[in-house]
């Protein structure tokens, strides 16, 4: 019997190879006149070829966005668009700088419009993370929800083989903790299963090809149905353990979930035998937790926390850190499971198999 709330948000879509030709119209859509174009230092080049092609609906570039978003450059960037009159911002990357973007916004109110070159998902969600002193707050704001999202797959076919890989999973991520949300609904369960699917089928395909654009297209495809996924429902301990990792002890993003989530599977995989049956069935294995970990290693991922910058020094205080303040999750990990979520930590640091 089916019993759920869901909100719809109102965003726009535009999805095709050489998509981004639409950008111009796009902008103008919104009613907007001045875009300032957002992007990490090393894809300034793509985002001055943008710049270059809106002409005078073009206010300027800032090329410094960064993981995790610092107040200080989401200040600097907020400023410069004031002071070149912008009305509109454009993040051309990742996820970096979709939450530079949305920082922007949180408090301007400037449409964003993202054109996403990883498959972090960020675009599809209200949520953002900004990093003050060291430490990294998220939250949830409807203002930061960019208005139109272009998915032009031609742009990541740049996208290195192993981020491509990583951030594949780190989008799996969203769909398989949105497989068992306790807010979750029928329509988020299908979106789920076919954004994995799609990226299960693609990564290979990536690895084998890069240049390979049906294969960019379709982990795209997945991309913005994970997206989709994390910006309508909860996440539960996989996601409360990355934030962990990553915020605390500043290990790389899309590896982070990589490593981790065979493991949060399996931590989960008795209190939730539903969302593990649809997980296994999209990436066509047996067991969930095993096929994730086999999709990383056999696509040359990383596996093992010690190989993405974790100290084993740091394992009890990542453990104290992640069951302090535990989100919901269906088999509950508070102060009470502190030794199994030890545990669990140290099979992904040591990279073996998901228990
Ligand atoms: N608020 C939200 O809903 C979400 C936020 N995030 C946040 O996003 C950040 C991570 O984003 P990611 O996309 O994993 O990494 P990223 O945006 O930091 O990009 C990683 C690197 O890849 C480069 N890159 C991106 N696309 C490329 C392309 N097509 N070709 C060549 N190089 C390319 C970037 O310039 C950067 O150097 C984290 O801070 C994470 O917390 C991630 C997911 C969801
Ligand atoms: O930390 C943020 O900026 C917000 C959400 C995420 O990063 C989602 C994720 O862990 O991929």
């Amino acid at each position: 019997m089916h019993d759920f709330i869901h909100t719809t948000h109102p965003q726009r879509v535009v999805f095709g190879a050489g998509s981004l030709r639409h950008l111009a119209r796009e902008i103008d859509a919104l009613g907007a006149k001045k875009a300032l174009v957002l992007c990490t230092p090393e894809q300034r080049p793509q985002a001055e070829r943008v710049a270059a092609s809106l002409g005078a609906q073009a206010a300027g570039l800032f090329d410094r966005a960064v993981m995790h978003v610092p107040v200080e450059t989401a200040r600097e960037a907020r400023d410069l668009a004031r002071r070149l009159g912008a009305d509109c911002a454009v993040a051309l990357g990742g996820g970096s700088t979709t939450g530079l973007g949305k920082a922007i916004a949180l408090e301007s109110g400037l449409p964003i419009v993202a054109i996403p070159t990883t498959y972090a998902g960020s675009e599809m969600t209200p949520i953002y993370g900004l990093t003050e002193n060291g430490l990294k707050k998220t939250g949830k704001d409807p203002r930061v929800l960019p208005r139109t999202v272009i998915y032009d797959p031609e742009l990541s076919r740049t996208l290195p083989v192993g981020l491509s890989v990583t951030s594949g999973i780190n989008a799996i991520a969203h769909a398989a903790e949105g497989l068992y949300a306790q807010d979750s609904n029928p329509v988020m369960d299908l979106m789920a299963e076919e954004g994995i699917a799609a990226l299960a089928r693609a990564l290979p395909a990536i690895r084998l090809e890069p240049g390979d654009l049906a294969a960019r297209s379709d982990a795209l495809y997945g991309a913005w149905l994970c997206g989709g996924v994390l910006g309508a429902v909860g996440m539960a301990l996989h996601h409360k353990l990355c934030h962990t990792l990553g915020g605390s002890f500043n290990l790389p993003h899309a590896e982070v979930h990589t490593v981790v989530l065979p493991h949060a599977l399996a931590f989960n995989a008795q209190a939730a035998p539903r969302a593990m049956a649809r997980i296994a069935r999209a990436l066509g294995g047996v067991s969930a937790p095993a096929a994730v970990f086999a999709l990383a290693r056999d696509n040359g991922a990383p596996v093992a926390l010690k190989d993405i910058g974790m100290r084993a020094a740091d394992l009890d205080r990542a453990a104290d850190i992640a069951v302090a303040n535990p989100y919901w999750n269906p088999r509950p990990f508070g102060p009470a499971e502190r030794d199994a979520i030890r545990a669990l930590l140290q099979r992904a640091f040591d990279g073996e198999p998901p228990g």
